[in-house]
């Protein structure tokens, strides 16, 4: 038996879950040809893996949304044959997503009330519901208002009411997958905050990220899954990060963030005093030139994508901005493209990709007069710009006209930004970027930003990851309370004068201010 089985074989009575030789195929792609895995009471087990690794599937089988097709699955000494989500739940196994799945339309202790009780409970005690929210959500260490609707909060605050839903269920055993993808700093260090209480009183936690920053400083063991099979089980203090890497994909990374210099030509977008009252931003004033990656800085909330939002037309300004030295004021997103702006949201479920359609359809969706003919949509050139992009970004996908929805997140991710490749942009906004995608294709990616600043890009990058933006900007706009408070070259920039002006530290105002 080799250490790795022998491993898997041991089962202590602080064994929460184990999963041994675990197989899955969906109509041909195999996703798991053997995973085994196994948790104990008072850790936190890190499953990481390159995009399309088997992360989210071997996920959704201990949760009961997907059968396994042949492997042994034990939850809390429970041999489990047939699995459901109820079956999963009443075994104290819960899961939070990268994306929140909240009704928009109800309150935060309604959604949380939802989640915990049960259908039979016709007498709605609304009090005891806002008090019993209130208090979850104090323990996650955030004074959200339990009366506010889903739909008002923003993506963290959303994030958080799923933590607080999961942690009122009494779960034991606890996946988070990619759970500080839409969290900024101080977020995260709340809900590691938490982690490690939980961890404290004897929950097992799954941590299933990207970022491996995050997976040294919260996992005790880390298994590493690449392309479906488990490869090993390490104590976290044994490994670094460049083991990780090298472990996930198989060979070594020469560099993460890629940034050449690229000469910097003249100003594509200049922005003085805008202001949208509808998403309360106030007075915000840069520039952006071509070949310059620009870098929007800031808390979760602090402005940075209500701009984008505004720029692309999502939520028009009242006052004009200036493109491409002409005066514009854009009030569509179909009028942003038009002039050449392309947008990659932070939010893909909502505002990225169709999950029924196609990729090809997905990626020639902003652009479709590159392939049609006399306003006719011509499928194989589709196809073909569809399978070109999945050569370029390695997207990892039987062919261009499967479904989306079939495509790990990550990939999915690359297809969005395909989408937006295709408009042959002049100006480029990316939020998150490199959110749920693994280190091989982030570096990828970044490798793909610096090539548009070379073809002449002006390229605005929102980044909740320091490292990324110290990494790959030119200049970093600061934002705290919807508007800049300063921009810092970056040759001056530090994480340290980031986080600085992000948290409005009186001493730290550096760099140029542009509310001058
Ligand atoms: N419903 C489905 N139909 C077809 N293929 C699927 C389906 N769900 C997952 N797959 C495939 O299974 C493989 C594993 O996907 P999975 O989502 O588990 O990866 P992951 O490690 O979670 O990736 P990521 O880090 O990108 O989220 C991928 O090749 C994916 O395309």
């Amino acid at each position: 038996m080799s250490d790795l089985a022998a491993s898997y074989s041991l089962m202590t009575t602080r064994t929460l879950l184990r999963a041994a030789s675990i197989t899955k195929s969906f109509a041909g792609v195999h996703a798991l040809k053997g995973v085994s895995f196994d948790l104990v009471e008072g850790e936190v087990h890190a499953l990481i893996g390159e995009n399309g690794a088997g992360k989210s599937t071997f996920t959704r089988i201990v949760t009961g949304a997907l059968s396994p097709d042949s492997g042994e699955l034990r939850i809390r000494g429970h041999l489990v044959t047939r699995n459901t989500p109820e079956h999963a739940r009443s075994l104290g196994v819960a899961a939070i997503y990268q994306q929140p799945l909240l009704f928009p339309h109800l309150t935060v202790a309604e959604n949380i009330a939802m989640f915990l009780e049960s259908s039979a409970t016709w007498r709605v005690n609304w009090k005891s519901r806002y008090s019993q929210a209130r208090e979850l959500l104090l323990r996650l260490g955030t004074n959200l208002d339990p009366r506010r609707l889903a739909s008002s909060l923003s993506m963290a605050e959303q994030q958080i009411v799923e933590i607080a839903k999961a942690i009122g269920s009494n779960a034991t055993i606890l996946f988070m997958d990619e759970p500080t993808a839409l969290l900024g700093e101080r977020e995260v260090e709340n809900l590691f905050r938490l982690v490690r209480q939980l961890r404290g009183e004897g929950v097992g936690i799954v941590y299933i990220s990207h970022r491996l920053e995050e997976i040294q400083a919260i996992a005790d063991r880390i298994t590493v899954l690449r392309d479906g099979s488990t490869i090993t089980c390490r104590e976290a203090a044994s490994v670094d990060r460049r083991d990780l890497i090298e472990l996930m994909v198989g060979r070594s990374l020469a560099s993460i963030f890629p940034k050449r210099d690229v000469p910097v030509r003249e100003t594509a977008l200049k922005v003085e005093g805008l202001s949208n009252p509808a998403l309360g931003l106030q007075n915000v004033s840069f520039a952006v030139k071509r070949g310059e990656i620009l870098g929007f800085a800031g808390l979760v909330g602090s402005g940075r994508t209500e701009v984008a939002r505004t720029l692309f037309g999502l939520s028009p300004a009242a006052s004009t901005i200036e493109l491409f030295e002409t005066p514009v004021r854009i009030t569509s997103p179909a009028q942003a493209i038009r002039l050449g702006i392309g947008y990659l949201p932070e939010d893909r479920r909502q505002h990225g990709l169709i999950q029924e359609m196609a990729i090809s359809e997905n990626i020639s969706m902003a652009n479709l007069r590159e392939v049609s003919h006399r306003g006719l949509i011509e499928r194989s050139k589709e196809e073909d710009q569809g399978q070109s992009y999945i050569r370029d970004l390695h997207i990892k996908a039987s062919g261009p006209s499967v479904a989306a929805r079939t495509l790990s997140g990550g990939n999915q991710q690359k297809v969005a930004l395909a989408r937006w490749l295709a408009i042959h942009p002049r100006l480029m906004i990316l939020d998150e970027p490199t959110q749920g995608v693994d280190v091989g294709s982030k570096a990828e990616i970044h490798e793909l930003i610096v090539q548009m600043a070379e073809r002449g890009v002006a390229v605005i990058l929102i980044s909740s990851e320091l490292p990324e933006i110290l990494g790959m900007c030119d200049r970093i706009a600061v934002f705290r309370g919807r508007t800049i408070v300063g921009t810092l070259t970056r040759g001056e920039a530090t994480q340290a004068k980031i986080m600085a002006l992000a948290f409005g530290h009186p001493n730290a105002l550096c760099g140029e201010a542009l509310q001058q």
